[in-house]
Protein backbone atom coordinates (compact mmCIF):
# COMPACT_ATOMS: atom_id res chain seq x y z
CA UNK A 1 0.00 0.00 0.00
CA UNK A 2 1.58 3.52 -0.99
CA UNK A 3 0.78 6.59 1.31
CA UNK A 4 -0.91 9.58 0.80
CA UNK A 5 0.28 12.69 0.37
CA UNK A 6 0.02 16.25 -0.75
CA UNK A 7 2.57 17.75 -3.04
CA UNK A 8 2.57 21.52 -3.95
CA UNK A 9 3.24 21.52 -8.40
CA UNK A 10 4.65 25.24 -9.46
CA UNK A 11 3.94 25.47 -12.92
CA UNK A 12 4.40 27.79 -15.81
CA UNK A 13 1.17 27.27 -18.15
CA UNK A 14 1.90 28.91 -21.95
CA UNK A 15 -1.74 30.26 -22.84
CA UNK A 16 -1.74 29.75 -26.15
CA UNK A 17 -0.23 26.00 -26.10
CA UNK A 18 -2.34 24.55 -23.04
CA UNK A 19 -5.25 25.22 -20.95
CA UNK A 20 -5.71 24.51 -17.31
CA UNK A 21 -8.26 22.20 -17.94
CA UNK A 22 -5.96 19.80 -20.07
CA UNK A 23 -3.56 20.28 -16.99
CA UNK A 24 -6.05 19.26 -14.41
CA UNK A 25 -7.27 16.26 -16.77
CA UNK A 26 -3.56 15.21 -16.95
CA UNK A 27 -3.05 15.21 -13.19
CA UNK A 28 -6.43 13.45 -12.45
CA UNK A 29 -5.82 11.04 -14.83
CA UNK A 30 -2.51 9.97 -13.43
CA UNK A 31 -3.82 9.78 -9.99
CA UNK A 32 -4.21 13.01 -8.24
CA UNK A 33 -6.63 14.54 -6.48
CA UNK A 34 -6.27 18.89 -7.21
CA UNK A 35 -7.52 20.17 -3.76
CA UNK A 36 -5.78 23.90 -4.37
CA UNK A 37 -4.70 26.04 -7.27
CA UNK A 38 -3.12 29.59 -6.43
CA UNK A 39 -2.26 31.86 -9.15
CA UNK A 40 1.17 33.00 -8.37
CA UNK A 41 1.39 35.43 -11.67
CA UNK A 42 -0.44 35.93 -14.59
CA UNK A 43 0.77 37.66 -17.45
CA UNK A 44 -0.33 37.61 -20.87
CA UNK A 45 1.71 34.83 -22.28
CA UNK A 46 1.67 32.88 -19.24
CA UNK A 47 0.83 31.94 -16.30
CA UNK A 48 2.16 30.48 -13.38
CA UNK A 49 0.09 28.54 -10.72
CA UNK A 50 0.95 26.59 -7.52
CA UNK A 51 -1.13 22.95 -8.04
CA UNK A 52 -1.69 21.19 -4.47
CA UNK A 53 -2.43 17.81 -5.41
CA UNK A 54 -3.52 14.91 -3.02
CA UNK A 55 -2.22 11.27 -4.26
CA UNK A 56 -1.03 8.42 -3.35
CA UNK A 57 2.93 8.53 -3.20
CA UNK A 58 3.20 5.92 -5.61
CA UNK A 59 1.55 8.67 -8.42
CA UNK A 60 4.10 11.49 -7.72
CA UNK A 61 6.63 11.03 -10.19
CA UNK A 62 4.14 9.30 -12.49
CA UNK A 63 1.96 12.46 -12.28
CA UNK A 64 5.61 15.18 -12.39
CA UNK A 65 6.45 12.92 -15.56
CA UNK A 66 3.22 13.09 -17.74
CA UNK A 67 3.02 17.14 -16.95
CA UNK A 68 6.90 17.97 -17.99
CA UNK A 69 6.04 15.47 -20.83
CA UNK A 70 2.74 17.94 -22.03
CA UNK A 71 3.58 21.01 -24.19
CA UNK A 72 3.40 24.87 -23.16
CA UNK A 73 3.91 23.35 -19.34
CA UNK A 74 7.08 24.07 -17.22
CA UNK A 75 7.21 22.62 -13.89
CA UNK A 76 9.07 25.25 -12.04
CA UNK A 77 9.07 23.77 -8.62
CA UNK A 78 7.51 20.60 -6.64
CA UNK A 79 7.51 20.67 -2.64
CA UNK A 80 6.41 17.76 -0.71
CA UNK A 81 4.31 19.41 2.32
CA UNK A 82 5.08 16.37 4.32
CA UNK A 83 9.01 17.54 4.05
CA UNK A 84 8.03 20.93 4.18
CA UNK A 85 6.85 20.02 7.71
CA UNK A 86 10.00 18.87 8.67
CA UNK A 87 12.19 21.65 6.60
CA UNK A 88 14.82 22.48 10.16
CA UNK A 89 13.37 20.03 12.37
CA UNK A 90 9.70 20.41 14.10
CA UNK A 91 10.30 21.07 17.49
CA UNK A 92 12.44 23.74 19.58
CA UNK A 93 13.43 25.16 23.15
CA UNK A 94 11.96 28.22 24.26
CA UNK A 95 12.94 29.94 27.31
CA UNK A 96 9.99 30.44 30.03
CA UNK A 97 11.42 34.34 30.56
CA UNK A 98 13.13 36.77 28.54
CA UNK A 99 16.48 38.03 29.81
CA UNK A 100 15.31 41.74 29.94
CA UNK A 101 18.90 43.33 32.48
CA UNK A 102 21.55 42.69 34.27
CA UNK A 103 18.95 41.64 37.40
CA UNK A 104 17.03 39.08 35.30
CA UNK A 105 20.88 37.84 34.26
CA UNK A 106 22.12 37.46 37.43
CA UNK A 107 18.81 35.57 38.70
CA UNK A 108 18.64 32.82 35.60
CA UNK A 109 22.15 32.67 35.62
CA UNK A 110 25.18 33.57 37.74
CA UNK A 111 25.46 34.75 40.10
CA UNK A 112 21.91 33.73 41.35
CA UNK A 113 21.57 30.82 39.82
CA UNK A 114 24.03 29.43 42.06
CA UNK A 115 22.33 29.33 44.98
CA UNK A 116 19.78 27.71 43.77
CA UNK A 117 22.06 24.61 42.58
CA UNK A 118 23.67 24.50 46.30
CA UNK A 119 20.07 23.83 47.25
CA UNK A 120 19.43 20.91 45.04
CA UNK A 121 22.86 20.04 45.81
CA UNK A 122 21.83 19.73 49.44
CA UNK A 123 18.54 18.52 48.71
CA UNK A 124 18.58 16.37 45.53
CA UNK A 125 14.88 16.05 45.88
CA UNK A 126 14.20 20.00 44.72
CA UNK A 127 15.30 18.84 41.24
CA UNK A 128 11.64 18.60 41.05
CA UNK A 129 10.61 21.66 42.06
CA UNK A 130 13.67 23.93 40.59
CA UNK A 131 14.50 22.62 37.58
CA UNK A 132 12.20 21.33 34.06
CA UNK A 133 12.77 18.03 36.02
CA UNK A 134 9.56 17.81 36.85
CA UNK A 135 7.62 17.63 33.53
CA UNK A 136 10.31 16.33 31.40
CA UNK A 137 10.62 12.91 29.02
CA UNK A 138 13.32 11.54 27.22
CA UNK A 139 12.38 9.97 24.24
CA UNK A 140 15.27 7.38 23.91
CA UNK A 141 15.88 5.05 20.72
CA UNK A 142 18.58 3.05 19.08
CA UNK A 143 17.04 3.40 15.92
CA UNK A 144 16.49 -0.63 15.18
CA UNK A 145 13.09 -0.87 14.85
CA UNK A 146 11.33 2.39 13.63
CA UNK A 147 7.80 2.20 13.09
CA UNK A 148 7.71 -0.72 11.10
CA UNK A 149 10.96 0.25 8.86
CA UNK A 150 13.28 -1.77 10.68
CA UNK A 151 17.09 -0.81 11.56
CA UNK A 152 17.58 2.44 9.52
CA UNK A 153 19.57 4.49 11.99
CA UNK A 154 19.21 6.80 14.45
CA UNK A 155 19.53 9.81 12.56
CA UNK A 156 16.46 7.79 10.58
CA UNK A 157 15.00 7.60 13.77
CA UNK A 158 15.42 11.62 14.44
CA UNK A 159 11.78 12.85 12.90
CA UNK A 160 9.77 9.88 14.47
CA UNK A 161 11.00 10.70 17.82
CA UNK A 162 10.44 14.21 17.28
CA UNK A 163 6.81 13.76 16.64
CA UNK A 164 6.34 11.58 19.72
CA UNK A 165 7.75 15.35 21.41
CA UNK A 166 5.52 17.61 19.80
CA UNK A 167 2.81 14.70 20.38
CA UNK A 168 3.59 15.05 24.33
CA UNK A 169 3.86 18.39 24.11
CA UNK A 170 0.28 19.17 22.34
CA UNK A 171 -1.31 16.79 24.05
CA UNK A 172 -0.38 16.62 27.77
CA UNK A 173 2.10 19.54 28.15
CA UNK A 174 5.40 17.43 28.09
CA UNK A 175 8.24 18.47 27.40
CA UNK A 176 9.66 15.79 25.94
CA UNK A 177 13.21 15.41 23.77
CA UNK A 178 14.58 13.16 21.53
CA UNK A 179 17.50 11.12 22.07
CA UNK A 180 18.62 8.65 19.76
CA UNK A 181 21.88 6.76 20.54
CA UNK A 182 24.60 5.44 18.33
CA UNK A 183 24.83 2.37 19.63
CA UNK A 184 22.94 -1.17 19.71
CA UNK A 185 24.34 -2.29 22.56
CA UNK A 186 22.28 -3.08 25.40
CA UNK A 187 25.26 -2.47 27.98
CA UNK A 188 25.65 1.03 27.04
CA UNK A 189 22.01 1.94 26.34
CA UNK A 190 21.53 1.22 30.03
CA UNK A 191 24.43 3.25 30.98
CA UNK A 192 24.23 5.97 28.74
CA UNK A 193 20.26 6.03 30.04
CA UNK A 194 21.16 5.96 33.41
CA UNK A 195 23.61 9.18 33.21
CA UNK A 196 20.97 11.52 31.22
CA UNK A 197 18.41 10.45 33.79
CA UNK A 198 18.66 13.14 36.62
CA UNK A 199 17.74 15.48 34.19
CA UNK A 200 14.29 13.84 33.68
CA UNK A 201 11.26 12.95 35.45
CA UNK A 202 10.62 10.13 33.03
CA UNK A 203 11.83 7.64 30.47
CA UNK A 204 10.19 6.74 27.31
CA UNK A 205 11.90 3.96 25.07
CA UNK A 206 10.99 4.02 21.86
CA UNK A 207 11.43 1.61 18.36
CA UNK A 208 14.19 -0.50 20.06
CA UNK A 209 14.01 -3.63 18.52
CA UNK A 210 13.21 -6.91 20.80
CA UNK A 211 14.07 -9.32 22.13
CA UNK A 212 16.89 -6.39 23.58
CA UNK A 213 13.94 -4.09 24.33
CA UNK A 214 13.02 -6.24 27.16
CA UNK A 215 15.93 -6.82 28.92
CA UNK A 216 16.81 -2.82 28.45
CA UNK A 217 13.71 -1.80 29.73
CA UNK A 218 13.63 -4.14 33.02
CA UNK A 219 17.06 -2.96 33.88
CA UNK A 220 16.32 0.40 33.97
CA UNK A 221 13.31 -0.10 35.74
CA UNK A 222 15.39 -2.21 38.26
CA UNK A 223 17.88 0.81 38.50
CA UNK A 224 16.18 4.05 38.54
CA UNK A 225 13.52 5.77 40.38
CA UNK A 226 11.79 7.72 37.69
CA UNK A 227 9.37 5.28 35.57
CA UNK A 228 10.50 4.23 32.32
CA UNK A 229 8.11 3.06 29.66
CA UNK A 230 8.51 1.10 26.56
CA UNK A 231 6.25 2.49 24.66
CA UNK A 232 6.08 -0.02 21.82
CA UNK A 233 5.35 -2.29 24.15
CA UNK A 234 2.83 -0.88 26.12
CA UNK A 235 1.91 2.21 24.72
CA UNK A 236 0.54 -0.38 21.88
CA UNK A 237 -0.82 -2.85 24.35
CA UNK A 238 -3.06 -0.41 26.95
CA UNK A 239 -4.44 1.15 23.44
CA UNK A 240 -4.78 -2.56 21.61
CA UNK A 241 -7.08 -3.50 25.10
CA UNK A 242 -9.03 -0.59 25.21
CA UNK A 243 -10.08 -0.89 21.50
CA UNK A 244 -10.62 -4.73 22.02
CA UNK A 245 -13.09 -4.10 25.11
CA UNK A 246 -14.79 -1.37 23.10
CA UNK A 247 -15.11 -4.39 19.84
CA UNK A 248 -16.04 -7.02 21.60
CA UNK A 249 -19.01 -4.70 23.38
CA UNK A 250 -20.20 -4.17 19.41
CA UNK A 251 -19.86 -7.60 18.80
CA UNK A 252 -21.36 -8.86 21.61
CA UNK A 253 -18.50 -11.60 22.59
CA UNK A 254 -16.56 -12.00 25.69
CA UNK A 255 -12.39 -11.03 26.40
CA UNK A 256 -12.55 -14.58 28.17
CA UNK A 257 -14.30 -16.79 25.72
CA UNK A 258 -12.74 -15.44 22.35
CA UNK A 259 -10.05 -16.35 20.11
CA UNK A 260 -7.43 -14.16 19.60
CA UNK A 261 -4.41 -14.19 17.50
CA UNK A 262 -1.90 -11.62 17.89
CA UNK A 263 1.18 -11.64 14.73
CA UNK A 264 4.47 -10.33 15.13
CA UNK A 265 5.32 -11.35 18.72
CA UNK A 266 8.28 -8.39 19.05
CA UNK A 267 8.33 -5.38 21.44
CA UNK A 268 4.52 -4.84 20.53
CA UNK A 269 3.44 -8.53 20.26
CA UNK A 270 4.11 -9.82 23.56
CA UNK A 271 3.35 -6.58 25.55
CA UNK A 272 -0.62 -6.94 23.77
CA UNK A 273 -0.16 -10.98 24.40
CA UNK A 274 0.98 -10.14 28.36
CA UNK A 275 -1.95 -7.14 28.15
CA UNK A 276 -4.97 -9.38 27.03
CA UNK A 277 -3.97 -12.33 29.58
CA UNK A 278 -3.80 -9.97 32.42
CA UNK A 279 -7.07 -8.50 31.70
CA UNK A 280 -8.82 -12.17 31.11
CA UNK A 281 -8.48 -13.02 27.91
CA UNK A 282 -7.84 -17.15 28.07
CA UNK A 283 -7.26 -18.20 24.45
CA UNK A 284 -4.34 -16.23 22.87
CA UNK A 285 -2.77 -17.49 19.84
CA UNK A 286 1.07 -15.94 19.23
CA UNK A 287 2.46 -16.21 16.03
CA UNK A 288 5.65 -15.26 14.07
CA UNK A 289 7.47 -16.04 11.69
CA UNK A 290 8.24 -19.12 12.46
CA UNK A 291 4.40 -20.01 13.52
CA UNK A 292 2.36 -20.44 16.31
CA UNK A 293 4.42 -20.65 19.42
CA UNK A 294 3.32 -23.65 21.98
CA UNK A 295 4.95 -25.41 24.36
CA UNK A 296 7.42 -28.21 22.92
CA UNK A 297 9.38 -26.08 21.18
CA UNK A 298 12.59 -24.37 22.68
CA UNK A 299 13.15 -20.67 21.84
CA UNK A 300 16.00 -18.73 22.83
CA UNK A 301 13.81 -15.41 23.22
CA UNK A 302 12.87 -15.60 26.59
CA UNK A 303 9.88 -14.19 26.15
CA UNK A 304 8.85 -16.62 23.96
CA UNK A 305 9.34 -19.25 26.57
CA UNK A 306 7.07 -17.38 28.93
CA UNK A 307 4.30 -16.77 26.54
CA UNK A 308 4.47 -20.80 25.24
CA UNK A 309 3.44 -21.79 28.14
CA UNK A 310 0.63 -19.46 28.95
CA UNK A 311 -1.05 -18.92 25.47
CA UNK A 312 -2.17 -21.40 22.80
CA UNK A 313 -3.88 -23.70 25.22
CA UNK A 314 -4.81 -26.28 23.15
CA UNK A 315 -1.21 -26.59 21.89
CA UNK A 316 -2.03 -25.80 18.33
CA UNK A 317 0.88 -26.36 15.90
CA UNK A 318 1.04 -24.68 12.35
CA UNK A 319 0.97 -21.46 10.68
CA UNK A 320 -0.89 -18.12 10.58
CA UNK A 321 -3.72 -19.60 8.48
CA UNK A 322 -4.13 -22.63 11.36
CA UNK A 323 -3.84 -20.18 14.46
CA UNK A 324 -6.76 -18.01 11.85
CA UNK A 325 -8.98 -20.53 11.84
CA UNK A 326 -12.38 -19.97 13.77
CA UNK A 327 -10.45 -17.08 15.49
CA UNK A 328 -12.14 -14.28 16.67
CA UNK A 329 -9.94 -11.77 16.59
CA UNK A 330 -6.86 -10.77 14.59
CA UNK A 331 -3.93 -8.13 16.05
CA UNK A 332 -1.36 -7.84 13.69
CA UNK A 333 2.10 -5.81 14.81
CA UNK A 334 4.00 -7.61 12.29
CA UNK A 335 4.34 -6.26 9.16
CA UNK A 336 2.89 -5.20 5.29
CA UNK A 337 1.26 -7.76 3.87
CA UNK A 338 1.03 -10.46 6.42
CA UNK A 339 -2.66 -11.08 6.77
CA UNK A 340 -4.51 -12.52 3.26
CA UNK A 341 -8.55 -12.39 2.23
CA UNK A 342 -8.52 -15.93 3.11
CA UNK A 343 -7.30 -15.78 6.56
CA UNK A 344 -10.54 -13.42 7.08
CA UNK A 345 -12.78 -15.72 5.45
CA UNK A 346 -11.67 -18.64 7.89
CA UNK A 347 -12.63 -16.37 11.04
CA UNK A 348 -15.32 -16.98 13.17
CA UNK A 349 -18.94 -14.58 12.76
CA UNK A 350 -18.46 -11.26 13.21
CA UNK A 351 -14.79 -11.11 13.49
CA UNK A 352 -12.74 -8.12 14.70
CA UNK A 353 -9.51 -7.26 13.09
CA UNK A 354 -6.47 -4.60 13.99
CA UNK A 355 -4.11 -4.60 11.47
CA UNK A 356 -2.02 -1.93 13.73
CA UNK A 357 1.41 -2.46 11.57
CA UNK A 358 2.72 1.41 10.74
CA UNK A 359 3.35 2.97 7.76
CA UNK A 360 1.79 -0.28 6.30
CA UNK A 361 -1.43 -2.48 7.81
CA UNK A 362 -1.01 -6.35 7.58
CA UNK A 363 -4.01 -6.00 4.97
CA UNK A 364 -5.40 -3.03 2.73
CA UNK A 365 -8.24 -1.83 4.67
CA UNK A 366 -10.07 -1.67 1.80
CA UNK A 367 -9.17 -4.77 0.77
CA UNK A 368 -10.04 -6.14 4.70
CA UNK A 369 -13.54 -3.83 5.51
CA UNK A 370 -15.73 -5.99 3.75
CA UNK A 371 -15.02 -9.29 5.86
CA UNK A 372 -14.83 -8.29 9.36
CA UNK A 373 -17.57 -6.53 11.77
CA UNK A 374 -14.76 -4.43 13.07
CA UNK A 375 -11.31 -3.17 11.71
CA UNK A 376 -8.87 -0.93 13.18
CA UNK A 377 -5.36 -0.01 11.68
CA UNK A 378 -2.56 2.49 12.97
CA UNK A 379 -2.92 4.63 11.05
CA UNK A 380 -4.92 8.61 11.41
CA UNK A 381 -6.27 8.24 7.73
CA UNK A 382 -8.94 5.48 8.56
CA UNK A 383 -11.11 5.09 11.62
CA UNK A 384 -9.97 3.94 14.28
CA UNK A 385 -6.80 4.29 14.57
CA UNK A 386 -5.53 2.22 17.23
CA UNK A 387 -2.06 3.50 18.22
CA UNK A 388 0.14 4.37 20.90
CA UNK A 389 -0.12 7.96 20.89
CA UNK A 390 -3.36 7.74 22.90
CA UNK A 391 -1.57 6.38 25.80
CA UNK A 392 1.47 8.01 26.09
CA UNK A 393 1.22 11.27 27.03
CA UNK A 394 -1.75 10.72 29.39
CA UNK A 395 0.01 7.71 31.42
CA UNK A 396 3.23 9.80 31.62
CA UNK A 397 0.77 12.96 32.84
CA UNK A 398 -0.24 11.20 35.00
CA UNK A 399 3.07 9.07 36.67
CA UNK A 400 4.73 12.72 36.53
CA UNK A 401 1.95 14.72 38.45
CA UNK A 402 2.25 11.78 41.05
CA UNK A 403 6.00 10.96 40.82
CA UNK A 404 5.35 7.55 40.49
CA UNK A 405 8.54 5.50 40.63
CA UNK A 406 6.94 2.67 38.10
CA UNK A 407 4.35 2.11 35.90
CA UNK A 408 2.90 -0.28 36.97
CA UNK A 409 0.41 -3.10 35.42
CA UNK A 410 -2.22 -2.01 37.13
CA UNK A 411 -1.99 1.47 35.82
CA UNK A 412 -1.83 0.21 32.29
CA UNK A 413 -4.70 -1.86 32.86
CA UNK A 414 -6.56 1.46 34.13
CA UNK A 415 -5.07 3.48 31.40
CA UNK A 416 -6.68 0.49 29.09
CA UNK A 417 -10.41 1.28 30.50
CA UNK A 418 -9.84 4.87 30.55
CA UNK A 419 -9.32 5.32 26.91
CA UNK A 420 -12.22 2.77 26.37
CA UNK A 421 -14.73 4.83 28.38
CA UNK A 422 -13.95 7.46 26.24
CA UNK A 423 -16.54 6.35 24.18
CA UNK A 424 -19.96 6.74 25.68
CA UNK A 425 -22.06 3.47 24.67
CA UNK A 426 -24.42 5.51 22.97
CA UNK A 427 -21.61 6.58 20.94
CA UNK A 428 -20.25 2.96 20.06
CA UNK A 429 -20.36 1.24 16.81
CA UNK A 430 -17.84 -0.79 14.48
CA UNK A 431 -16.86 2.58 13.22
CA UNK A 432 -15.78 4.47 16.56
CA UNK A 433 -14.56 1.79 18.92
CA UNK A 434 -11.56 4.25 20.22
CA UNK A 435 -11.45 7.93 20.83
CA UNK A 436 -9.51 10.23 18.20
CA UNK A 437 -6.24 11.77 19.33
CA UNK A 438 -7.62 14.91 19.34
CA UNK A 439 -10.65 14.31 21.78
CA UNK A 440 -8.92 16.05 25.04
CA UNK A 441 -10.69 13.59 27.02
CA UNK A 442 -8.38 11.06 26.31
CA UNK A 443 -5.27 12.30 28.13
CA UNK A 444 -7.57 13.47 31.22
CA UNK A 445 -9.38 10.50 32.00
CA UNK A 446 -6.09 8.25 31.23
CA UNK A 447 -3.99 10.53 34.03
CA UNK A 448 -6.92 10.32 36.19
CA UNK A 449 -7.04 6.66 36.23
CA UNK A 450 -2.84 6.65 36.34
CA UNK A 451 -3.16 8.76 39.58
CA UNK A 452 -6.30 7.08 40.95
CA UNK A 453 -4.30 3.33 40.47
CA UNK A 454 -1.11 5.11 41.63
CA UNK A 455 -2.71 6.18 45.02
CA UNK A 456 -4.74 3.18 45.72
CA UNK A 457 -1.64 0.96 45.23
CA UNK A 458 0.91 3.05 47.15
CA UNK A 459 3.23 4.27 44.16
CA UNK A 460 2.20 8.08 44.38
CA UNK A 461 5.15 9.76 46.22
CA UNK A 462 2.88 13.33 45.48
CA UNK A 463 -0.33 14.08 45.64
CA UNK A 464 -1.64 16.17 42.76
CA UNK A 465 -3.39 18.90 44.11
CA UNK A 466 -6.52 18.56 42.09
CA UNK A 467 -6.40 15.05 43.81
CA UNK A 468 -6.07 16.38 47.79
CA UNK A 469 -9.60 16.25 50.29
CA UNK A 470 -10.83 13.42 47.75
CA UNK A 471 -12.79 10.57 49.48
CA UNK A 472 -11.33 7.09 49.91
CA UNK A 473 -11.03 5.73 46.83
CA UNK A 474 -13.41 2.47 47.40
CA UNK A 475 -11.54 -0.97 47.48
CA UNK A 476 -11.82 -2.81 44.48
N1 LIG B 1 -0.22 1.06 16.00
C1 LIG B 1 0.66 1.24 16.96
O1 LIG B 1 0.44 1.97 17.92
C2 LIG B 1 1.95 0.54 16.91
C3 LIG B 1 2.31 -0.20 15.84
N2 LIG B 1 3.50 -0.85 15.84
C4 LIG B 1 3.86 -1.54 14.62
O2 LIG B 1 3.97 -2.92 14.88
C5 LIG B 1 5.03 -3.46 14.12
C6 LIG B 1 6.01 -4.16 15.05
O3 LIG B 1 6.61 -3.21 15.92
P1 LIG B 1 7.57 -3.72 17.09
O4 LIG B 1 6.90 -4.72 17.93
O5 LIG B 1 8.10 -2.49 17.72
O6 LIG B 1 8.72 -4.40 16.23
P2 LIG B 1 9.64 -5.66 16.55
O7 LIG B 1 10.71 -5.63 15.56
O8 LIG B 1 9.99 -5.67 18.00
O9 LIG B 1 8.70 -6.92 16.30
C7 LIG B 1 8.18 -7.28 15.06
C8 LIG B 1 7.87 -8.77 15.10
O10 LIG B 1 7.08 -9.06 13.98
C9 LIG B 1 7.55 -10.27 13.42
N3 LIG B 1 7.18 -10.35 12.03
C10 LIG B 1 7.58 -9.55 11.02
N4 LIG B 1 7.05 -9.98 9.87
C11 LIG B 1 6.30 -11.06 10.16
C12 LIG B 1 5.54 -11.95 9.39
N5 LIG B 1 5.46 -11.82 8.07
N6 LIG B 1 4.87 -12.94 10.03
C13 LIG B 1 4.98 -13.10 11.35
N7 LIG B 1 5.72 -12.29 12.13
C14 LIG B 1 6.37 -11.30 11.54
C15 LIG B 1 9.07 -10.20 13.64
O11 LIG B 1 9.68 -11.47 13.55
C16 LIG B 1 9.13 -9.62 15.04
O12 LIG B 1 9.08 -10.62 16.03
C17 LIG B 1 5.64 -2.28 13.35
O13 LIG B 1 5.04 -2.24 12.08
C18 LIG B 1 5.21 -1.09 14.13
O14 LIG B 1 5.07 0.06 13.34
C19 LIG B 1 4.34 -0.86 16.91
C20 LIG B 1 4.04 -0.12 18.00
C21 LIG B 1 2.84 0.68 18.05
C1 LIG C 1 3.28 4.04 16.65
C2 LIG C 1 4.60 3.51 16.96
O1 LIG C 1 5.16 3.80 17.99
C3 LIG C 1 5.23 2.61 16.03
O2 LIG C 1 4.63 2.26 15.01
O3 LIG C 1 6.38 2.22 16.29
MG1 LIG D 1 7.18 3.14 18.11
Amino acid sequence: MSISTTIVIRMEIQKSVATFGEVAAAIGAAGGDIVAIDVIRSAKEATTRDVTVNLHESANEQIVKVLKSMPGIRVVNVSDRTFLVHLGGKIEISPKLPIKNREDLSQVYTPGVARVSMAIHNDPGKAYSLTMKRNTVAVVTDGTAVLGLGDIGPEAAMPVMEGKAMLFKQLAGIDAFPICLNTKDPDAIVQIVKAISPGFGGINLEDIASPRCFEIERRLIDELDIPVFHDDQHGTAVVALAGLLNALRVVGKQLETVRIVVVGIGAAGVSICNMLLAAGARHVYAVDREGIIGRGAAYRNPEWERLAAVTNPEGIEGSLADAMRGADVFIGVSGPGVLQVEHLESMAQDSIVFAMANPNPEIEPDVAERYVRVLATGRSDYPNQINNVLCFPGIFRGALDCRAATITPAMKVAAAKAIAAVVQPDELNEQYIIPSIFNDKVVEFVRKAVIETAIESGEARRIPPDFMDRPEPETR
